[in-house]
């Protein structure tokens, strides 16, 4: 049975779902040291914000098929190190949108009203009215940096408190922010005139200290910064000597630099700073949301099925692998079969889609082709997760083209394999839904169903010829299944593909290129 290790507190919900198929570890707060020292016997690893999931620690989980995080950041894997070596990395997208963008705006209301400091002081026995003034959101302008899907969430609950919006993300449509009902701006713009900031971005190279001294040297003095997204986006002691000497009037923080966070001087700032413990997503609802649609990705993978939110499998949605899964099948058994006849290393592949395959999405039908080629080569190390890098890393060129003219079928895909023995391409369809035929070997047409153990030939047209081959694999006991020809002309060049009940023996090979006629021969397994 398969193990599954659980290092930081997840759901039961989603606990329930990996028993279905694995033993399941729970082992909370473990160091880097200790993680890598376990991680060999796993074959997955389920996770929250609390593991650092380390090159280390991926080299070290020899068994490791997949990571997830129970949650959307995957900042503390290094999902680089998981794509070389093939384990895919999910997460739970939307899972906890709601708890984060609801504790946002929490925070921000809470900062407005000196919530936590007001409750203090009464817990405390006083009654002190005057000192928590605060200030309304009502008609005040909110900036909200990256309006993904908390940033959208937030948007909408702003704009009913009748909030003013002003957007900064450089990836969203100005039809999106106007659906949302606000003014996509630059950065700067942003910075000068919101009353009120948050920030629901990913932490990447080019957010960290988006908001350092000169970014909050342009805010407004009335102006109160919220971060729930990722620790790193602020420079905490830039924030700390403007919230000190009141050159901006508030910071709520949810995440930081480094967590737990330790002895840092923001503790030390009164009612202006309202500091949480990495609360985001830490509702009921969202960590049963995130536990479960991990743990199914999770027993799915193992149960050799795909992920629906793998972050590094780029372009295979769940809608998305349901329609082409057949054409990355079809991709797939004609990688492994021009790998095979091309034999010796291949420097490039070109990957043509035709006919209707020609508009659709051409990045999972490469990854599929590519995983094919190299599946001779690397057996079960190459997956969809590696199989791009794996191929850059030989030096293999891919070329993609389309022709949405080709109509011999409704799609076809057509490889071709220059490798250091011989160029070689094959072209194959999709009859009815899912049944692969291989319409074409080296520009002879022929109509074949793939099959484990095949033979081709490359012969002279001649009479006779069928007969000898056949005549040979009876003398070595080889019963064929089937077997066709393909020519362009009468007594010209012709391939002759055999699907074969067994395995050719050794030497056999050898002893069929020797019959009169016979150019060439190959053998291929699917
Ligand atoms: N505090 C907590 O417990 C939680 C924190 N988060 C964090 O919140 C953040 C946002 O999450 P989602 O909205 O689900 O992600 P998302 O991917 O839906 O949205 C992120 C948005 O940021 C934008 N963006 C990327 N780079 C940018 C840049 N340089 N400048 C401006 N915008 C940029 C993207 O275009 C996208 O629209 C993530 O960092 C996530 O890890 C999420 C859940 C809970
Ligand atoms: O989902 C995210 O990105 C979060 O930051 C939530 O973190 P957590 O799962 O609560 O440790």
């Amino acid at each position: 049975m398969a193990k599954v290790l659980v290092s930081d507190p997840i759901d039961q919900a989603g606990i329930d779902i990996l028993s279905q198929v694995a033993t399941v570890d729970i082992k909370i707060g473990l160091s880097s040291e200790e993680l890598a020292q376990i991680i060999p016997e796993y074959d997955a690893l389920m996770i929250r914000s609390g593991s650092r999931v380390t090159q280390e620690i991926i080299e070290a989980g020899t068994q490791l098929k997949i990571i997830g995080r129970a949650g959307v950041g995957v900042d503390n894997v290094d999902v680089n190190a998981a794509t070389r070596k093939g384990i895919v990395v999910v997460n739970s997208p939307e899972g906890n949108t709601i708890a984060a963008a609801e504790h946002a705006l929490a925070m921000m209301l809470a900062l407005s009203r000196y919530i936590p400091d007001a409750n203090a002081s009464v817990k405390s026995g006083k009654w002190d009215r005057k000192s928590f003034i605060g200030a309304e959101v009502y008609k005040k302008t909110l900036g909200i940096v990256g309006l993904g899907k908390i940033g959208s969430h937030v948007a909408t609950a702003a704009k009913a408190m009748g909030m003013k919006l002003l957007a900064y993300d450089p990836f969203i449509s100005t039809e999106r922010a106007d659906q949302l009902g606000c003014r996509l701006v630059e950065m700067d713009v942003l910075l000068q005139e919101s009353d009120y900031i948050t920030l629901h971005i990913p932490k990447t190279p080019e957010t960290t200290h988006l908001i350092d001294a000169a970014a909050i040297a342009k805010m407004k003095p009335n102006a109160r910064i919220i971060n729930c997204s990722r620790g790193g986006i602020i420079d905490e002691t830039a924030l700390y000597n403007a919230l000190k000497e009141g050159r901006i009037a508030g910071a709520a923080l949810d995440v930081y630099e480094t967590e737990p966070l330790g002895d840092s001087p923001l503790k030390s700032l009164e009612k202006q700073v309202i500091l949480t413990p990495h609360l985001g997503a830490s509702t009921t609802e969202a960590q049963v949301n995130v536990a479960i649609d991990v743990a199914e990705q999770i027993r799915d993978v193992l149960l050799g099925l795909p992920a629906r939110s793998a972050v590094n499998i780029p372009g295979l949605g769940p809608d998305i692998l349901e329609e082409l899964r057949p054409y990355m099948q079809l991709a797939e058994t004609l990688g492994n079969l021009v790998g095979q006849l091309a034999g010796g290393r291949v420097e490039q592949l070109v990957v043509k889609l035709q006919g209707e395959l020609a508009t659709n999405k051409s990045q999972p039908i490469v990854v599929a082709a590519l995983k094919g080629l190299l599946s001779q080569a690397l057996r079960e190390r190459v997956n969809y997760v590696n199989a791009s890098i794996e191929a850059k890393e030989r030096g293999i060129r891919v070329i993609e083209t389309r022709d949405a003219g080709e109509r011999d079928y409704a799609g076809s895909l057509h490889l071709e394999a220059k490798g250091s023995l011989g160029d070689h391409s094959v072209t194959g369809a999709l009859l009815g839904d899912s049944e692969i035929r291989i319409t074409d070997i080296d520009e002879f047409p022929v109509n074949v169903p793939p099959s484990q153990h095949m033979l081709f030939t490359l012969h002279r047209d001649m009479p006779g010829i069928i007969g000898k081959i056949g005549s040979l694999l009876g003398s070595f006991n080889v019963n064929i299944a089937s077997m066709q020809v393909g020519r362009k002309i009468v007594r010209g060049d012709a391939v002759m593909v055999l699907s074969l009940d067994d395995p050719l023996p050794d030497g056999i090979l050898d002893e069929i290129t020797k019959v009169s006629g016979i150019r060439d021969a190959y053998t291929v397994t699917l």
